[in-house]
């Protein structure tokens, strides 16, 4: 078979790093593999230097949750799969129970398109801990990626202010799945079409476009070219004026919009992809609008960013209605991952207890939050004013006050018993059930517009943005500050 339809009509359960599959092995090895555990995928800093992030890729991961099965022809590569010394690493009677595994984890997740900031979970995974494992880095893979486009695309359609943004980014894009699962994420983060047919198919998302410099080029003038485009295609004429020169093209527009107009039909844009975009765009607006073209539409392109995007409109006031950004989109140019990470914060011991686990590290900024941990955002009426990450074993009460978990002098308290809140894990299977209606991709794309509107614009800003307030339930920090001493003193003890 072909590597393309190999890839996508096998099973996807293989998508993870061996070493899930070799402590897989161990857990199953040790009795272990049952035991209850809760893992969380959470980031540590929002990408680009920006105030926030866009959660982005649930439905991937609730997709491949629920075909989550290894297949014979999985199987069988497994066996292959040698030690240091050539020997199989998985013995039949592993690779059998793996066979006969269905998933059968709770996980609660926020809905794609929810805001979300540094160290709360996005995900929550409880279940045995051998399917928990498994299924890291496929998680981690699918929520990562699409966040971190989905983001991006959120601050150049902020940029825009409005404006259309068509995302152009395949030809740049990582790979296959890398434009389409990124084109997916850009629209959702606010592109209002994408040029990728394929997303457009898969997903239905609205495609749309110009023309290339080779149809230009393939004429003998510029003027032809548009003549015997606008003969092909009288409704989807967007000249690209920029092949020779740049003003001169305009003008070739203008003529053909002309003869278009003489036909009932409408010269509905140019495109600029070259030279200083401001001057360009201020003066093709001039020759449109003179020419009686006031409705065309001056489209821009060519490396274009949040930053550019910014420079462009709100400082030199450049004409430009619609903005085509590939590249430095769907390639997250500036950052290229978004650093979520999935721990362990909680294992059943034999008694049936929840023992909550931290992992230790020199940097604050690495120690995990213990517990079976859920998300409480606070509204004064529609502007959301803190987050707080709680044990959802002990619901807070009564007066409340969060801890950032970077600096315990930092304390907000709140008059919780007022104000509004929403708890932004919600259920999205129940043991191994699918109990989640997933929103389509219009919904979801609606709701990032909203959510990012129930934020202060400090949040939004690109240089230095304000940092919202998300904290530790108090008493949730106090269990992390004393499993904190008890390990420290463990490691003291063990020295000694
Ligand atoms: N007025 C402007 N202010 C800020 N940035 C701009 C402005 N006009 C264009 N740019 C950006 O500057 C960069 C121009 O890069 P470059 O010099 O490679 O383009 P070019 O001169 O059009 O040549 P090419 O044909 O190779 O694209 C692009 O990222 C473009 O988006
Ligand atoms: O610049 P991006 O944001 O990635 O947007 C997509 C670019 O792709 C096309 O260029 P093409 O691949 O023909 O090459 P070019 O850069 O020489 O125009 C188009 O003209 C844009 O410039
Ligand atoms: O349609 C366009 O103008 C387009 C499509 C892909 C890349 N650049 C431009």
């Amino acid at each position: 078979m072909k590597i393309i339809e190999r890839l996508y009509d096998g099973s996807m359960t293989m998508l993870t790093d061996l070493f899930q599959l070799t402590m897989a092995y161990g857990y199953w090895k040790s009795g272990k593999a049952n035991q209850q555990a809760v893992f969380n995928l959470f980031f540590r800093k929002n990408p680009f230097n920006g105030g926030f992030t866009v959660a982005c890729g649930l439905e991937y991961v609730v997709d491949f949750l629920n075909s989550f099965k290894f297949s014979s022809d999985d199987l069988t590569y497994l066996q292959a799969v040698k030690d240091s010394r050539g020997n199989p690493i998985f013995e039949n009677e592993f690779l059998d129970y793996l066979g006969h595994m269905d998933f059968t984890c709770d996980v609660d997740a926020m809905p794609e398109g929810t805001i979300v900031f540094p160290h709360e979970p996005m995900i929550r995974v409880k279940g045995p801990v051998i399917q928990g494992q498994l299924i890291e880095t496929p998680l981690l893979n699918m929520i990562n990626f699409q966040s971190l486009i989905a983001t991006k695309a959120a601050r150049v359609n902020l940029a825009a202010k409005g404006d259309r943004v068509i995302e152009f980014g395949l030809r740049r894009a990582q790979g296959i799945d890398g434009a389409l699962s990124a084109s997916r994420a850009a629209y959702i983060g606010g592109c209002s079409s994408t040029s990728n047919v394929l997303a457009g198919k898969l997903f239905g998302i609205p495609v749309s476009g110009t023309q290339a410099h080779s149809w230009v080029m393939s004429f003998d003038s510029e003027p032809e070219a548009f003549e015997a485009y606008a003969r092909a295609m009288p409704d989807n004429c967007i000249f690209l004026v920029d092949t020779y020169d740049t003003l001169k093209g305009v003008e070739n527009a203008v003529a053909v919009g002309k003869s278009l107009r003489a036909n009932g039909k409408k010269l509905i844009g140019v495109r600029i992809d070259s030279g200083d975009l401001a001057y360009f765009s201020v003066k093709a607006r001039e020759i449109l609008d003179m020419a009686g073209f006031q409705d065309t539409v001056i489209v821009a392109s060519n490396d274009l960013d949040e930053h550019i995007i910014n420079s462009l409109k709100s400082e030199q006031h450049a004409a430009i209605d619609v903005w085509g950004v590939g590249t430095k989109l769907v390639t997250a140019f500036d950052q290229p991952a978004l650093g979520a990470v999935y721990k362990m914060s909680a294992i059943r011991d034999g008694s049936g207890k929840w023992d909550y686990k931290i992992k230790l590290s020199e940097q604050a900024l690495k120690m995990n939050n213990p517990g079976i941990q859920q998300v409480r955002r606070y509204y004064d009426q529609d502007k959301a004013l803190a987050d707080m990450i709680f044990d959802s074993q002990h619901q807070p009460e009564g007066k409340i006050s969060i801890v950032d978990p970077m600096d315990a002098t930092r304390r907000k308290k709140l008059a919780a018993s007022t104000l509004l809140y929403k708890d932004l894990l919600e259920p999205v299977f129940e043991q191994g059930k699918l109990v989640y209606k997933l929103p389509n991709i219009e919904e979801i794309k609606a709701s990032v517009a909203k959510e990012l509107g129930s934020f202060h614009g400090g949040v939004k800003r690109f240089v230095n943005p304000h940092s919202y307030p998300v904290g530790l339930e108090a008493s949730l920090y106090e269990l992390k500050t004393s499993l904190i001493l008890k390990l420290r003193n463990m490691e003291n003890d063990q020295r000694q």
